[in-house]
């Protein structure tokens, strides 16, 4: 018997008896489809046989596409070469339509105050993103092969990572619709040479900072790299002359779409990722919350990205001035990595993120002076715009378990003569920049 959805089970209809009206009128409808595209019914009538065992004799998976799935197994089956070019095709397309839909969400974002990284996630309990997508299956000389179309949010898609890994089931088959990728349910990474450069997080009242007239980070001579990571496949490049990916891993980047049965296997077990368990808790030195991983860190490990709001500096000038003297802790950061080099940019166009609403863990990673064992690189990906970038937070060193994560805001602890003051730093380094209060703790003690 049928049953609504399709699936007809052996066990109600018998093994010996005649499909049922409405599957025999399936079967036909889909052997017709293959006819009108070349496949003689010989040809199709076992490999869809086969195909309904392997989907539970669920047709909606068959019917799908215009029987897309139906054509591709008859295609592998017949020749598994001509296939593999087919699916090469099909991934195009389908690149191309989630790169589309991608740019429709952006533009539908609200333009003032949107979220960096992905949509309404919130910060501490938001679990790792999982991409969106769709899976379907297909037969793989007889094999089942689950392919997998992921959209993912835009904050995970970074930059290689050595360790960056996905977790995906053995029998997933990954059709990437962006290039640059990491953290969970991802597959594949790309290698971005990188220049650590100096986002900030700015204190209350850096808005000397904020107007970018002067400020220790901007008189820094970096050779700013930058990684570009564009949707589809498009990565790159330095910061003056774009550069193209090259090497064996472009060579495997194409691989991986033309000839997807040499990599049929993604997961990875040695993904720090994979295993990362992060963790807010109290600060002992009266920083307030700060961040640990449970796990041992390698050096290079990905931790996190920094979300927040996207704010001009005006309007985070604004939400300073409001909140001076209430707020305790601020989460500001400055994306000023190109600052400086295209003469002095408005306020009302230089951009930051604010996790005070919004945000990810990263909003509790505290500041240490200099010696701090993360930091964070920019990304690139929706947009060459330098102004607008992802900042991703990588660890410099091994990372003993429970040791709390820190990174150097930058801040300018002797901009005295700005009316709203930088913390009081705590971060106990001996390089520490806060210098008065270090002076004012001394004497104290002495006291
Ligand atoms: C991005 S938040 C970090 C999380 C914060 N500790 C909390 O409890 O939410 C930045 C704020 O943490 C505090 N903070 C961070 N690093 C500090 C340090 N080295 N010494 C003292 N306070 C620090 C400051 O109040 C600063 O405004």
């Amino acid at each position: 018997m049928a049953k609504p959805n399709g699936k007809e089970k052996k066990g109600d209809t018998g093994l010996s008896m005649a499909p049922p009206k409405i599957c025999e009128a399936r079967f036909e409808a889909a052997i017709r489809a293959m006819a009108d595209i070349g496949i003689l019914k010989e040809t199709a009538a076992p490999v869809l046989n086969n195909l309904l065992k392997l989907f539970d004799y669920n047709w909606v998976h068959i019917e799908a596409d215009n029987y897309l799935a139906l054509a591709d197994a008859i295609f592998y089956d017949s020749d598994p070469k001509e296939g593999q070019k087919r699916q090469a095709n099909e991934t195009n397309l389908d690149a191309d339509q989630c790169n589309k839909k991608l740019k429709t969400k952006q533009r539908s974002q609200n333009p003032t105050s949107k979220m960096h990284g992905n949509d309404n996630r919130e910060f501490v309990e938001a679990p790792p993103q999982q991409g969106r997508g769709t899976l379907s299956a297909r037969t793989v000389n007889g094999k089942k092969v689950t392919r997998a179309h992921l959209e993912l949010p835009s904050s995970q898609l970074l930059i290689k990572e050595p360790h960056a890994c996905p977790s995906i089931a053995e029998d997933t088959t990954i059709v990437q619709n962006n290039s640059a990728v990491l953290c969970h349910g991802d597959p594949q990474t790309l290698e971005v040479p990188m220049a650590t450069t100096c986002p900030q997080v700015v204190a209350p009242g850096t808005r000397k900072d904020a107007r970018r007239t002067s400020g220790s980070h901007h008189d820094q001579k970096h050779e700013r790299n930058r990684a570009v990571a564009c949707s589809n496949q498009e990565i790159v490049s330095s910061k003056d002359s774009p550069s193209n990916i090259e090497g064996a891993f472009l060579d495997s980047c194409i691989s991986m779409i033309r000839e997807p049965l040499k990599h049929p296997h993604f997961y990875c077990k040695i993904c720090p990722n994979e295993r990362m368990k992060m963790e807010v808790f109290l600060t002992p030195g009266k920083k307030g919350w700060g961040l640990r991983s449970t796990e041992k860190l390698p050096r290079g490990a990905f931790v996190c990205e920094y979300v927040g709001e996207i704010l001009t500096n005006i309007e985070l000038y604004d939400r300073t001035i409001q909140k001076t003297g209430k707020a305790k802790h601020t989460y500001p950061l400055l994306l000023d990595a190109d600052w400086g080099t295209e003469g002095v940019l408005k306020d009302e166009e230089a951009l930051c993120l604010d996790a005070t609403f919004y945000g990810n863990v990263a909003r509790f990673i505290n500041h240490r002076c200099f010696d701090a064992n993360i930091i964070g690189i920019p990304v690139e990906i929706e947009t060459p715009d330098h102004h607008y970038y992802h900042l991703a937070f990588f660890t410099t060193r091994i990372i003993k378990p429970f040791e709390e994560l820190t990174w150097d805001y930058g801040i300018d602890f002797d901009d005295v003569d700005h009316p709203v003051k930088a913390f009081k730093c705590r971060c106990g380094s001996e390089f520490c920049r806060d210098k008065a209060h270090i002076l004012r703790s001394k004497s104290r003690a002495r006291v």
